[in-house]
């Protein structure tokens, strides 16, 4: 039994040597309970190394399981990835996940930070910093109009142009948004599942029918509230759907993590630990059987299968389909794989060689925030880390639904050459008062790369068409046998990590038969009870720490899970290693030009200073 924190990260760590300090501020390591008797402890395959994923494996950990995850791709994460131009600071951009909403729908994911801070070396810490919703100078450039100093929320149709709205509609886009839907607003911040209830009456109708049949908005009416509040056609998908989305946006205080949100899908994998992880490894076979859930998976080292006592697969429900090789489940469950929605994403980043942005602007200089237009590039968002820091920094582009499937048949330079000329519309020709120059944004570019996340199997994010939540949110998220069920698309919080990570707590308490499983949850008070979603019980807890039964005991854990590996090419070391627990493979190999995770292509601009 090691003795201190640091002899107990040393003794845990990874076959592969990860650098192990000791945890912060510690001296004595708690003792650790009892492991469940083997008798009780389950051996766990999870399919996908999302947060879904991750969350689940550290939950079961928790409760004294074992665990194996089974990521196709060469990291974990998913859809929360920073891509990173360079190692210095700020030279970044959010390729999926970038803000978090501080409500109380989002405590359960401050609680995973919190969690994983208190867990984690500092040289792994997961920090919060502010990120800016809107800031004084964002732009609203829609119908060749801009109006300094309207706020994109307070526009009326008349300050745009906007033709054929009747006089009693010429309100702001968001009083117009709020005489809608506030009723139900009211009823989810009252009650969640009974406003759910009121909501699910309405599932059927698209939420532009329901604005022009319930409503009475005049279709112009409409298109100005989605041309100003959102992106195009989001209004066809359903009432839940959109009513959800602004129950989210509606919140004050938002943050982000300081360099990278990728930070914490990476410190969750090693609190998992490496040696639980099967990086590289697409999954093709999923099978029911009486030796267990048997997982097949393939990559260019090889083909592995193992047997499991339950499995969760903590996928995107384009990934599930197209795994072919598995028992065909109820008709519902089939039809809700095939059907349930989702919806293109697109973000390009570009790195200027300034923050010009910070210091001009047409309505003013943006410190964080973001501009929105009616050009291709529809949202400009300005980084809320390292605001007012010296030298480069990265601008994002943002487009969803239509507006991102149009950038899709464009080539890589195409499409950088296109938000470039849109960018140029908003900045070139302001004189920088830090050079006195005027601003050419194509001079100022050194280098840009884009996410389209279509392009992976996620295919985007979930936004169910009318009549999805009732018809194909339930039986999607029922457990089959011994297989269960995660991933964003399975709450009621799409396109949130706070969904794909309550819908791993909603299906591990399935699985552990407990209702009353407590998430992860450092126990500090540090984010307030109020804010807490209302889980009964508590983190058990020994010395003032929470208790972490399983990750640790990852010899335990390789042995038990039974497996076979098919080298792709023949097996040189004798039977050793073949069939072998201890040979269990960390690196399937899918990593390289993968067909799963976003196609992100990174070009240099002409005036690059640097070559890396
Ligand atoms: C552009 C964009 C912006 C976003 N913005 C925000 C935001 O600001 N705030 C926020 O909270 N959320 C945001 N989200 C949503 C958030 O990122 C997701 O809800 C969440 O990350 C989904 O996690 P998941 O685990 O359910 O799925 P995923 O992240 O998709 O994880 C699934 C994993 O399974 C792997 N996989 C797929 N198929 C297989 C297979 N056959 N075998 C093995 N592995 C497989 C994938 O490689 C992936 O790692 C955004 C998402 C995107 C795309």
């Amino acid at each position: 039994m090691p003795s201190t924190p640091g002899d107990h990260w040393r003794e845990m760590s990874n076959p592969q040597g990860r650098p192990t300090p000791p945890l912060e501020g510690l001296t004595q390591w708690p003792a650790k309970p009892d492991p469940l008797p083997a008798s009780q402890q389950l051996n766990i395959g999870i399919i996908g190394g999302g947060v879904a994923g991750l969350y689940a494996a550290l939950l079961l950990q928790r409760e004294g399981h074992l665990v194996r995850i089974f990521e196709g791709t060469d990291r974990v994460g998913g859809r929360v990835y920073t891509h990173y131009f360079t190692q210095e600071e700020n030279q970044y951009f959010e390729a999926g996940a970038m803000r978090i909403p501080d409500s109380k729908f989002h405590a359960i994911t401050f609680d995973l930070i919190d969690y994983v801070q208190s867990l984690v070396p500092t040289d792994r810490a997961v920090d919060l910093i502010p990120y800016h919703l809107n800031s004084a100078g964002n732009d609203l450039f829609i119908n060749g109009q801009r109006k300094p100093g309207v706020s994109v929320s307070s526009t009326t149709p008349a300050q745009l142009d906007w033709p054929d709205i009747p006089e009693k509609f010429n309100k702001s886009a968001s009083t117009l948004l709020t005489d809608a839907i506030s009723l139900f607003i009211d009823a989810l911040e009252n009650d969640f599942a009974k406003g759910i209830e009121q909501l699910l009456k309405f599932d059927n109708y698209s939420f532009r029918t329901y604005l022009m049949s319930v409503m009475e908005y005049p279709s112009s009416v409409v298109d100005f509230m989605e041309t100003v509040l959102s992106q195009t056609n989001q209004y066809a998908l359903s009432v839940p759907e959109l009513v959800l989305e602004s129950v989210d946006f509606s919140t004050k205080q938002w943050y982000t993590i300081d360099r990278g949100m990728s930070r914490l899908p990476n410190a969750m994998a090693y609190l998992v630990g490496y040696e639980c992880i099967t990086y590289g490894a697409r999954v093709t076979g999923i099978r029911d059987t009486a030796k267990g859930v048997e997982v097949k998976a393939v990559g260019y080292n090889g083909a592995l299968s193992a047997h499991f006592d339950r499995v969760i697969v903590a996928i995107p429900p384009a990934a599930l389909k197209m795994i072919a090789d598995r028992d065909r489940w109820p008709v519902d469950k089939e039809m809700a794989i095939r059907s349930m929605h989702f919806e293109a994403v697109y973000k390009m980043g570009l790195r200027f060689k300034t923050r010009f942005w910070e210091r001009v602007g047409q309505n003013g200089p943006s410190e964080g925030g973001q501009s929105t237009t009616d050009l291709p590039i529809r949202w400009l968002v300005f980084p809320s880390n390292g605001i007012d820091t010296e030298g480069p920094g990265v601008l994002l582009v943002y487009a969803w639904m239509t507006d991102a499937t149009t950038w899709l048949p464009l080539t890589p330079i195409e499409r950088r050459s296109l938000a470039l000329y849109c960018i140029a519309k908003l900045y070139d020709g302001l004189v920088d008062p830090e050079s006195g120059k005027s601003i050419k944004v194509n001079d100022l570019l050194i280098s840009s790369a884009d996410a389209i996340w279509s392009s992976s199997t996620a295919t985007g994010n979930a936004f169910l068409l009318p009549g999805q939540f009732k018809t194909r949110f339930e039986p999607a998220r029922r457990p089959e046998g011994n297989v269960y069920f995660a991933g964003e698309h399975l709450s009621y919080h799409h396109t949130w990590i706070s969904g794909a990570l309550q819908s791993a707590l909603y299906t591990v308490s399935l699985m552990l038969d407990d209702d009353t499983l407590p998430p992860l949850n450092s126990g500090d008070g540090k984010y307030p009870e109020a804010n807490r979603l209302p889980w009964k019980g508590g983190l058990p807890r020994q010395g003032g720490l929470p208790v972490i039964l399983g990750p640790r005991d990852h010899m335990e854990a390789v042995p038990k899970i039974k497996f076979s590996f098919s080298p792709t090419f023949e097996w040189t070391g004798g039977d050793e290693g073949k069939d072998n627990e201890q040979a269990y493979p960390l690196d399937l190999g899918m990593g390289v030009a993968s067909a799963l995770g976003p196609q992100v292509m990174s070009l240099r601009g002409p005036q690059a200073m640097e070559r890396y």
